[in-house]
């Protein structure tokens, strides 16, 4: 558990009345003592023994704290991991009167811990609110005789406990009401308290006969859209229990004790949890399905909870032993040991979504890699279309040049025809490996290319006396044609 704090409340009027005395006392912040009232202090000397007994715990109360105290030292710092996307439990426990209720709920004029986290979460939700997108959704309920009722909305009859895919604890049919105005959830608690079951019984004026829970549920994540985003999402609860009561100190009858029973029995199976879940080795098992209410606090007690309980004793003599059980079980709670992680509900989306953008890049990169493929060997194609028509202009050229030569220039004539075949003639043809120069290196000796008429003919006095602009064009066709032309001039000058 996060923290166990303990809060003795003041001695009430009829235990004034009952001259009780005061046997629990607060010594400092963290320790309490309990005295035994009915020991013969001589008994005690003799078997050298103390008529005391301390209890330590993580913050400890008297009838002077305030509620604001209280609340600051047990749940205020819940809130900031609470929309942050870490569980939190706050819940009060002890025997009937005590001041559970009192903690909790609180009066108009001193209001308790429901009512200041609520206003604090939403503070803190407006002062990150600009960076930020939060929503959050309400939902009360109680268990009263081991049924679970809404009272955000009573009519819906009783309402099951179902285990959701990742085994978190859900009410089937809960009324959510979502809203982040700190007014309108108030007045629903109101509203919903309102519709808690409580009954005078001896031991209480206004005894909850029920455990009542109430679930905030807080979503956050951040306004900027980028990629990383995560979604974090936390659930508080915040618990008055029924209290814990012996027949005889309530006096009740019929359907008063027949409540009393149900509240004691789910109250024993809370008890066992707390037992087995405190225990040093670890190994008692831990039975969760004895009561509704155990069922709902499995996370809260030994799963993914910041857990705070808050024990509440009476001071007087006359509540001793509900005292010390108390105590008992409040310092056993101190060692239960609860797995928090922090909830980002959204994160296994977010691995789908990279697993599709890297599919659809994988199909892409094909995609472009075929397109390539095609278009190098349609090139290809049309290179060697281009070539072998070069070829064939080349040909009727020389057969056409045959007829208009002079017999004294037909050597000259038949060297050119011989250098011609062999630098473009029929053959295999090779692509340009790079950037089109392999024809150009594999010319013969002698065959002229664009960069060597370029060379001959500074200042592109070359180019101007072709006026041909794809002449310097580095691919084998362009190549080929260029060497005919300059081939056709030396012919006429020879
Ligand atoms: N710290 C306190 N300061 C002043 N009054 C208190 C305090 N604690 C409890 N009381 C008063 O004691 C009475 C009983 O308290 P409360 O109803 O909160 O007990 P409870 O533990 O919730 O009882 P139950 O389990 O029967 O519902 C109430 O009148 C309440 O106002």
């Amino acid at each position: 558990m996060k923290s166990v704090a303990l809060r003795i409340r003041p001695l009430s009027d009829a235990e004034q009345e009952e001259a009780a005395t005061i046997v629990a006392h607060r010594v400092d912040e963290q320790m309490v003592v309990l005295m035994d009232p009915m020991e013969d202090p001589d008994d005690i000397l003799r078997a050298n023994r103390s008529r005391e007994k301390t209890y330590m715990f993580d913050v400890a109360f008297d009838y002077l704290a305030s509620q604001e105290e209280v609340y600051r030292a047990t749940t205020k710092g819940l809130i900031e991991g609470l929309i942050s996307g870490y569980n939190a439990t706050v819940f009060a426990y002890g025997p009937t009167g005590c001041g559970k209720t009192y903690t909790m709920l609180g009066t108009d004029k001193e209001p308790g811990i429901y009512v200041r986290t609520l206003n604090d979460l939403f503070r803190a939700i407006e002062e990150t609110s600009d960076d930020m997108l939060y929503s959050v959704s309400m939902s009360y309920l109680e268990i009263y005789n081991e049924m679970i009722r809404d009272l955000l909305n009573p009519s819906s009859g009783f309402l099951d406990l179902r285990e959701d895919a990742k085994g978190v604890i859900q009410v089937a049919g809960i009324t959510e009401v979502s809203t982040i105005n700190a007014q309108e959830i108030m007045e629903l608690l109101m509203k919903g308290n309102k519709q808690r079951t409580q009954e005078p019984t001896a031991a209480n004026q206004t005894s909850s006969r029920s455990h009542a829970v109430l679930q905030v549920a807080v979503k956050q994540q951040s306004r900027c859209r980028d990629v990383l985003q995560e979604v974090r999402f936390a659930r508080l609860f915040m618990i008055d229990l029924a209290g814990s009561e012996r027949a005889a100190q309530t006096q009740n009858r019929g359907q008063r004790l027949k409540e009393g029973a149900h509240i004691n029995r789910s109250l024993l199976a809370l008890g066992n949890c707390i037992n087995a879940l405190s225990d040093k080795n670890g190994t008692k098992y831990v039975n969760y399905r004895d009561s509704k209410l155990t069922r709902l606090l499995k996370d809260s007690l030994g799963g993914n909870s910041r857990t705070v309980m808050i024990a509440h004793i009476s001071p007087a003599s006359v509540a001793f032993e509900e005292s010390r059980n108390t105590l008992t079980y409040a310092d056993r709670a101190k060692s239960i040991r609860t797995r928090v992680k922090k909830n980002l509900i959204n994160v296994s989306y977010h691995i789908a979504q990279y697993t599709n953008i890297i599919s659809d890049l994988r199909s892409e990169i094909q995609r472009l890699k075929k397109k390539i493929a095609d278009q190098a060997s349609r090139q290809l194609n049309s290179d060697r279309a281009d070539i072998r028509h070069v070829q064939g202009k080349v040909l009727s050229t020389l057969k056409h040049m045959n007829h208009i030569c002079q017999q004294k220039l037909f050597p000259n004539f038949c060297i050119f025809t011989l250098i011609l075949l062999t630098s473009g003639g029929p053959g295999p043809l090779q692509p340009p490996e790079s950037g089109g120069d392999g024809p150009v290196e594999g010319a013969a000796p002698g065959c002229l290319s664009p960069t060597d008429g370029d060379q001959e003919k500074p200042d592109g006095a070359g180019k101007q006396q072709h006026g041909d602009p794809d002449r310097h064009l580095q691919t084998p066709a362009n190549h080929c044609r260029v060497s005919v032309e300059d081939l056709y001039v030396c012919l006429i000058q020879l």
